[in-house]
C-alpha cells in the first residue's frame, strides 16, 4: 500500500480545524503534525484543503442482493465514495428481507466482493422472526455493529403486533433502530385522499397523508416502550420539528438511550419542492413544511439530532414517474450528501466542525464502530479531502448512480471532494476511481 504524506491540510476534527502534515501507512493513520517529505511516499500539498473524517452514513439502501435493477453494492459504494463516504450501514428490505442471519451473512459476503466502502447491515425485524432476533448475540455477528433493528411497513418487515414490540424492547440488548411512521393513521390519512381525489391523488398531499401526526405518535411511542424497558433505542430520519422536542441535548451521546437522525433530504427540501419535482421527491417518511426543515436543522445544531444520514433508497425514473399511489418512494442521496452539508456551511448555517460530529465522528460512536470516524493517529486513514472553493454541478454525466438521475440534477455546489481514502487506499481522486479496491466489515467491540 502506498504511503501517502497529506501536507500542510487543515484538518476538521473533534471540534477544531488545525492545519498540519497527516502520514497514512499500512491502512492507518500514522502520524499527524510536523512530517518531512519522503521520496518513496505520495505527497499531496494541502495548502488550501480541508480534510474531513470519511463520512459514515448510517442508513442507505444499496439494494443487493434481489433489487440490482435499481443498484448495487458496487454501483453504489462507487457513488457513495465519490462522495466522501467511506463508510455505510445498508437497510434490510432487499430481497430475500434480511431476517435470519445467513441473510445477513451473505450480504455481508456480496458487499466483500464489490463495495469500495466499509460496510455493515442491519438486521429487520417483524411479528414472526422475533425469536430469532432476541436470541443474536451480538458478538456473534462476525464483528459487525451495526446491529439495529428496523420496523415499517415493506414486504414483510413490518413488526406492529403490540406483544411483539413489548418482547422485542424488553429483550434485546442490539440498538433498535426505527423507521417511525404509524401505519394506521397513514391508511386512514389515504382513505381520506382517495375519497376526495379518486386515484388522481397529487403528491403534495404525501405529507398530509404520511403527516406529523402519524410520526409523532410512532416516535412517542417508541421512546414510551424504551424508558420502559430501558432499551437502546434509535428514530431514523426523523421529519417534523414536533417529534425534535422528544430528544435531549443535555447528554453526550455515549450517555444516550435514546437517539435520532436526520436525513439530508428533509433539510434540504420542503413541501414547496413539490409543485416543481413532483413524485421525484416522494420519500417516506414524507418531505414536511418549510417550520419542519427549519426545526431539523435548529435540532442537528443543538444535539437533540445526533446523525446525518442519506436514507439513500434509488429507484428507477420508470419505477418514480408514475402516479401517486403507485410511484415509490425513495431516491438516490449518497454521493451528495456531504456537499449538501457544505452548502449549508457556506450559507452560514453550520459550522466544519458539526459537520464532522455528525457524518463522522457520532455514527461511529452511536454503533460503536471501531477505530473510524475521528482523525487520531492508530486509526484506520477513511478520510475526505474537500476543496471548500471549487464550484460544479450536478448532471447526468456526473451522477454515478446506477438509476442514473438525482433530484438535485441541476444543482449547482460551491465546494467539492478532491480525494476520498478507504482504510489507507486513495479510492478516489478528482473523477478517478481505483475501482479494485475493496472495503472491510465494520467492526465492533460492543458488550
Ligand atoms: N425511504 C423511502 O422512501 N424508501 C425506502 C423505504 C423506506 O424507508 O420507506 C426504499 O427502500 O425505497
Amino acid at each position: 500500500m502506498q504511503r501517502t504524506i497529506l501536507k500542510n491540510i487543515s484538518i476538521v476534527n473533534e471540534g477544531q480545524i488545525l492545519i498540519a502534515d497527516i502520514l497514512l501507512d499500512n491502512g492507518y493513520i500514522q502520524k499527524i503534525g510536523d512530517i518531512e517529505n519522503e521520496n518513496s511516499a505520495k505527497v499531496i500539498d494541502g495548502t488550501g484543503l480541508h480534510v474531513l473524517p470519511g463520512i459514515i452514513d448510517g442508513q442507505v439502501h444499496f439494494r443487493d442482493p434481489g433489487l440490482t435493477h435499481k443498484a448495487d453494492l458496487y454501483t453504489e459504494s462507487k457513488a457513495a465514495v465519490a462522495g466522501g463516504v467511506t463508510s455505510f450501514i445498508d437497510m434490510p428490505n432487499t430481497l430475500p428481507n434480511v431476517l435470519t442471519i445467513d441473510a445477513l451473512n451473505e450480504k455481508y459476503e456480496i458487499a466483500g466482493q464489490k463495495s469500495l466502502a466499509n460496510y455493515g447491515f442491519f438486521l429487520g425485524v417483524n411479528n414472526d422472526n422475533l425469536d430469532e432476533v432476541i436470541k443474536l448475540d451480538t458478538t456473534n455477528l462476525l464483528g459487525v455493529s451495526d446491529d439495529g433493528l428496523y420496523f415499517t411497513k415493506k414486504g414483510n418487515l413490518l413488526a406492529d403486533n403490540p406483544e411483539t414490540m413489548e418482547k422485542l424492547f424488553a429483550n434485546c440488548k442490539s440498538v433498535i433502530a426505527i423507521h417511525s411512521e404509524k401505519e394506521q393513521i397513514v391508511e386512514a390519512n389515504e382513505a381520506l385522499y382517495r375519497n376526495k381525489y379518486g386515484e388522481n391523488v397529487p403528491v403534495s398531499c404525501h405529507p398530509l397523508i404520511r403527516s406529523e401526526k402519524a410520526c409523532y405518535e410512532a416516535t412517542k411511542r417508541a421512546i414510551e416502550l424504551a424508558n420502559k424497558h430501558k432499551a437502546r433505542l434509535h428514530i431514523l430520519h426523523l421529519t417534523t420539528e414536533a417529534e425534535t422536542h422528544l430528544f435531549r441535548n443535555d447528554i453526550p451521546l455515549s450517555q444516550k438511550k435514546i437517539t435520532t437522525e436526520v436525513s439530508v433530504h428533509h433539510l434540504w427540501f420542503s413541501d414547496k419542492d413539490y409543485e416543481n419535482l413532483g413524485v421525484l421527491i416522494k420519500w417516506n417518511p414524507a418531505i414536511k413544511t418549510e417550520k419542519d426543515k427549519k426545526g431539523l436543522l435548529q435540532a442537528l445544531i443543538d444535539d437533540r439530532i445526533d446523525l446525518v444520514t442519506t436514507d439513500h433508497a434509488p429507484h428507477t425514473l420508470e419505477e418514480k414517474q408514475k402516479p401517486y399511489f403507485e410511484s415509490m418512494s425513495g431516491a438516490p442521496m449518497v454521493q451528495h450528501s456531504l456537499n449538501i452539508m457544505l452548502e449549508f456551511y457556506k450559507q452560514g448555517l453550520i459550522s466544519l466542525e458539526k459537520i464532522a460530529e455528525k457524518m463522522c465522528h457520532n455514527p461511529a460512536i452511536l454503533y460503536s464502530i471501531e477505530k473510524r470516524g475521528f482523525i487520531k493517529e492508530g486509526y484506520f486513514a477513511d478520510l475526505v479531502i474537500v476543496d471548500l472553493n471549487q464550484s460544479w454541478t450536478v448532471h447526468k454525466d456526473n451522477i454515478l448512480y446506477k438509476c442514473g438521475w438525482s433530484p438535485i440534477e441541476g444543482t449547482n455546489f460551491q465546494t467539492k471532494v478532491t480525494h476520498t481514502f478507504v482504510n489507507g487506499n486513495l479510492v478516489y481522486e478528482n473523477g478517478n476511481f481505483n475501482e479494485s479496491h475493496r472495503g472491510m466489515a465494520l467492526t465492533t467491540f460492543k458488550p
